[in-house]
């Protein structure tokens, strides 16, 4: 494994771990899978399904190979992540109108969202490099979910959250696992910019985004899924974006799988963000080579309130080598969406629901057609924003307990 510039291409050196090169670009893991036997890859993956007890019978570390392979087995830091539901609601695709979707739940993860993929393997890499103390700024998951696996190494955690729109419970899930939360005044790009510039002398190991083992892990998320789907993708995977770090990882996974040939072409990918907080959407629908920052970024989906996300060339590059889209939806498309992924049984927080918003969308300005298949991911847990539920009509009907009473009800 080798740590690069993304934009320079300058090697760095791993034991002065930072999170971007002296020319300030965002950094990249580079493996060499040339001696990598696919074929005996593929069986060990399969012949890990069956795994209960080591790490690998996480979702995750199931892939080590490809993800981290130089980590002693020992140092493996997993709570089992991974291993989340694909599933295929009737109500749903009949709502859309598509010939076959799919929907992969990373809400199911142990810490109630995707970001437990990448933190698994940024946590066992901090370790690795002697850290005890990790950090992130965060509007809510990734700082419970760093909470969760530092407390579960042992370690501490200290986190950046922003005073406004964010979601209470994740910051009380946060706290729950130990974490020292420090609310500031600003956003998460602001978060960002202060731990780009100051990270290094507050000699915390970062667990952002920007840390390019996060992307690593959260690769995983597209193996799972293309093996739940015997290396066959669907013509579509829908994935909702805000910090992007999500199509960054979709696409250097995608990227693993074709070259060692686990795969044999890329699906298209469709990003949707909400409207209040769309600085890519409207970067790739202008055409305009650098991206405006959003300064105010506004949205329900509190996951997705970010106006400058760190990873957008990446996220750049690889919609344009997947003929991938982008679109934006309102809070009240999301709201709607969130409304029957809840109902389906599934369940998810704002962001997710953005996925099954945006294909609605595409669908109806025949981007997506009727006969394609997609997969949307859903990235958190209906409990991870409960205040938003409270704008729901739920109609609670109060009764005595009392037969004839119920029996008018029921
Ligand atoms: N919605 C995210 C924003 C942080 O993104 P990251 O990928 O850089 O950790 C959150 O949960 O905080």
């Amino acid at each position: 494994m080798k740590i690069v510039c993304y934009d320079c291409g300058k090697a760095q050196v791993e034991s002065a771990f930072d999170y971007q090169c002296q020319c300030g670009g965002l950094l990249e893991v580079v493996h060499d899978f040339a001696n990598v036997d696919a074929e005996e890859l593929k069986q060990a993956f399969r012949q890990r399904l069956a795994e209960r007890m080591s790490p690998y019978a996480s979702g995750v570390w199931r892939y080590k190979e490809l993800i981290y392979p130089e980590l002693p087995e020992e140092a493996i830091v997993t709570k089992y992540e991974g291993n989340t539901g694909l599933y295929e609601s009737e109500l749903i695709r009949q709502s859309l109108g598509i010939r076959k979707l799919w929907l992969k739940a990373q809400s199911e993860n142990p810490s109630g969202s995707f970001k437990d993929n990448g933190m698994a393997v940024a946590v066992s890499h901090g370790r690795m490099l002697g850290y005890n103390r990790f950090t992130c700024t965060s509007t809510g998951n990734t700082s419970s979910s760093l909470a969760m696996y530092a407390a579960w190494a042992g370690c501490e955690s200290v986190v950046l959250v922003p005073s406004d729109q964010i979601s209470l419970n994740k910051v009380l899930q946060t706290l729950a696992y130990g974490a020292k939360v420090v609310q500031f005044d600003g956003t998460y790009d602001d978060g960002i910019r202060f731990y780009k510039q100051h990270g290094k002398e507050l000699g915390l190991y970062i667990c952002n985004s920007i840390n390019p083992l996060r992307i690593e892990g959260q690769k995983s998320i597209v193996y799972e899924m293309a093996q739940n789907l015997r290396w066959e993708l669907p013509d579509w995977i829908v994935i909702p974006g805000g910090a992007l770090s999500n199509v960054t990882a979709l696409g250097k996974g995608l990227r693993d799988l074709l070259e060692l040939g686990f795969i044999e072409k890329l699906p298209r990918v469709a990003l949707v963000q909400a409207e209040g907080a769309s600085p890519f959407h409207k970067l790739m629908s202008s055409g305009e080579q650098e991206l405006v920052p959003v300064m105010q970024p506004s949205t329900i989906a509190s996951a997705m309130n970010i106006g400058h996300p760190p990873s957008w060339r990446k996220a750049r590059e690889f919609l344009k080598s997947c003929d991938g889209i982008t679109c934006s939806v309102t809070d009240e498309e999301i709201m709607e969406a969130k409304a029957l992924v809840d109902r389906s049984g599934i369940g998810c927080e704002p962001a997710s629901a953005a996925t099954v918003a945006g294909l609605r969308k595409l669908m109806a300005e025949r981007k997506i057609g009727r006969e394609e298949s997609a997969v949307c991911i859903l990235t958190g847990n209906l409990l991870k924003d409960t205040d938003v539920l409270r704008k729901y009509d739920h109609g609670i009907v109060s009764s005595p307990l009392a037969l004839e009473s119920l029996k008018s009800l029921v």
